[in-house]
């Protein structure tokens, strides 16, 4: 009886899953391995909302390998040292696993390598499970990745991803301990508003997505109001779904949506293939712009009043807020309040990327830092130097105001646009509001930026 491991990481699915297959086709028996790394855990990476995402994941798949004949076998501690325990335990002569597409990653790759060769068992890393197309697939006639998402986003559309691969009818799983899943109940501090994790529940929502929302996605994708955009985020980052999967069932919907949503699902393998060259841009800049970031207590006092969603500009508040209950928040506010954080209060992007790391479901270091970075104009953002004005993008993006209601309850009575500039409203009206005043002045903060820029 041969027996292989499939160690899964971001690919929490059994679905359209390399990992598994090639470990089926392998051996007689497959053990489905998951390791709780301490490594995350010491890195503060296991944020409340992704632990809580993460244990709904984790059940998911077990209950995907059971109605396989299989399950889910999970350890804690060093992914290194608990995937040799169970290679010793098993006699498992190969283990497969996701090709690593972070810096993290790939430096375990390496040492689980290092480590299976003195135990005769060999490892196989699979390429284009975590991204749709693996990072450094398609690079330009000079360098080593894409800069700039245009030219990437044509050589990507030439390349085209690979087939996608049904899920396994069943799954045979050697005798080997395993702990019991983390349950979600037991983890403390999560938002409220975290949406069910794991694979059933990210197969439920891609099928309604593609049904209706997926049509209209190239007009609404920016209505912040509307929530018109798929909310698969946490599902892509955990590994639910397959962006492969994405890719190809977007491609057979065909139309203006579905094209949009392919062009995202590139941002998010365009930003992988940027990391994946320069590691060191999840903390410092991708581009050195000279910044010298404003600090000092008024700083403090505006990013802290920025965390907490009392800023006194409601549509700044009102992302803010729907972070701190949804652990998501839609791509257009995201925008707006990384551009008010870096260059309006010209607050580091490291702060800010730190507090959404601390709430964001789908928190990522490469999507994550380097979005920041390209708000921020030290990333791959080829106007830097632009400022975004909260009260324009709330203009544009939420005219009526109803964005602002739904997440400022202190304003949901305030009809209309005159929601986004309670400042004007007349006096005892606005003396009746729990609601603080504008703790920068817009032009004052953008004339600030520009001058350290030099622009
Ligand atoms: C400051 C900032 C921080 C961000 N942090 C993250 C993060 O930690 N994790 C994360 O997944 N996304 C991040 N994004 C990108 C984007 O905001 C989210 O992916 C998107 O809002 C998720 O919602 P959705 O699934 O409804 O997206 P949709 O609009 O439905 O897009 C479909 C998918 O495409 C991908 N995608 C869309 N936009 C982007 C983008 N700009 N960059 C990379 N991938 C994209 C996502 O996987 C998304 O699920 C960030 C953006 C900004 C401006």
């Amino acid at each position: 009886m041969t027996v292989a491991v499939a160690l899964f990481t971001s690919d929490l699915r059994v679905h359209d899953q390399p990992v598994l297959h090639a470990a089926l086709r392998a051996a007689d028996q497959v053990v489905p391995l998951f390791v709780r790394d301490d490594g995350i855990h010491r890195a503060g990476f296991d944020a409340p909302n992704r632990r809580a995402f993460l244990a709904d994941c984790l059940a998911s798949l077990d209950a995907g390998l059971r109605e396989r004949g299989g399950r889910l076998v999970v350890r804690t501690g060093e992914t290194v040292d608990q995937v040799c325990r169970v290679v010793r335990e098993t006699g498992a002569h190969e283990v497969h696993v996701a090709a690593g597409v972070s810096g993290y990653a790939l430096g375990r790759e390496e040492r689980l390598r290092e480590a299976l060769t003195g135990l005769r068992c060999a490892l196989h890393a699979h390429d284009a499970v975590v991204t749709a197309l693996p990072p450094g697939r398609v690079t330009p006639a000079s360098g080593d990745h894409f800069a700039v998402f245009t030219p990437y986003f044509r050589r990507w559309q030439q390349e085209g991803v690979r087939a996608a691969l049904g899920a396994p009818r069943s799954v045979d799983v050697p005798r080997v301990k395993g702990e019991e899943p983390l349950r979600r109940a037991g983890v403390a501090g999560v938002s409220p508003g975290v949406p069910e994790g794991g694979e059933a529940a990210a197969r439920e929502r891609l099928t309604a997505w593609l049904r209706s929302g997926i049509t209209e996605y190239g007009d609404r994708h920016d209505d912040l109001a509307g929530d018109a955009t798929s909310r698969l985020s946490p599902y892509l980052h955990f590994g639910c779904l397959s962006a492969v999967e994405l890719v190809h069932r977007a491609g057979r919907k065909g139309g203006a949506g579905a094209d949009a949503f392919v062009r995202q699902l590139a941002w998010r393998d365009f930003h992988h293939q940027v990391l994946a060259a320069r590691p060191a841009a999840s903390w410092s800049d991708y581009r050195d712009r000279g910044d010298r970031w404003s600090t000092g207590a008024d700083t403090d006092r505006a990013v802290e009043a920025w965390r907490q969603g009392r800023t006194g500009y409601p549509v700044v508040d009102a992302a803010m807020r729907q972070l701190r209950h949804e652990g998501w928040m839609h791509n257009r506010a995201r925008l707006l309040v990384a551009s008010f954080l870096t260059k309006t209060l010209y607050a580091d992007w490291r702060v800010g990327a730190e507090h959404f790391l601390g709430l964001l479901v789908d928190g990522d270091l490469a999507n994550n830092q380097l979005n920041w970075q390209w708000a921020a104009g030290t990333g791959t953002d080829t106007r830097p130097n632009r400022v975004l004005n909260p009260l324009t993008q709330a203009r544009r993006f939420d005219p009526r105001g109803s964005y602002v209601r739904r997440w400022v309850p202190e304003l949901a009575d305030v009809a209309g646009a005159a929601v986004h500039r309670p400042w004007r409203l007349p006096e005892p009206e606005r003396a009746a509001l729990d609601y603080p005043d504008p703790v920068v002045d817009l032009a004052a903060g953008r004339d600030r930026f520009l001058r350290a820029r030099g622009a």
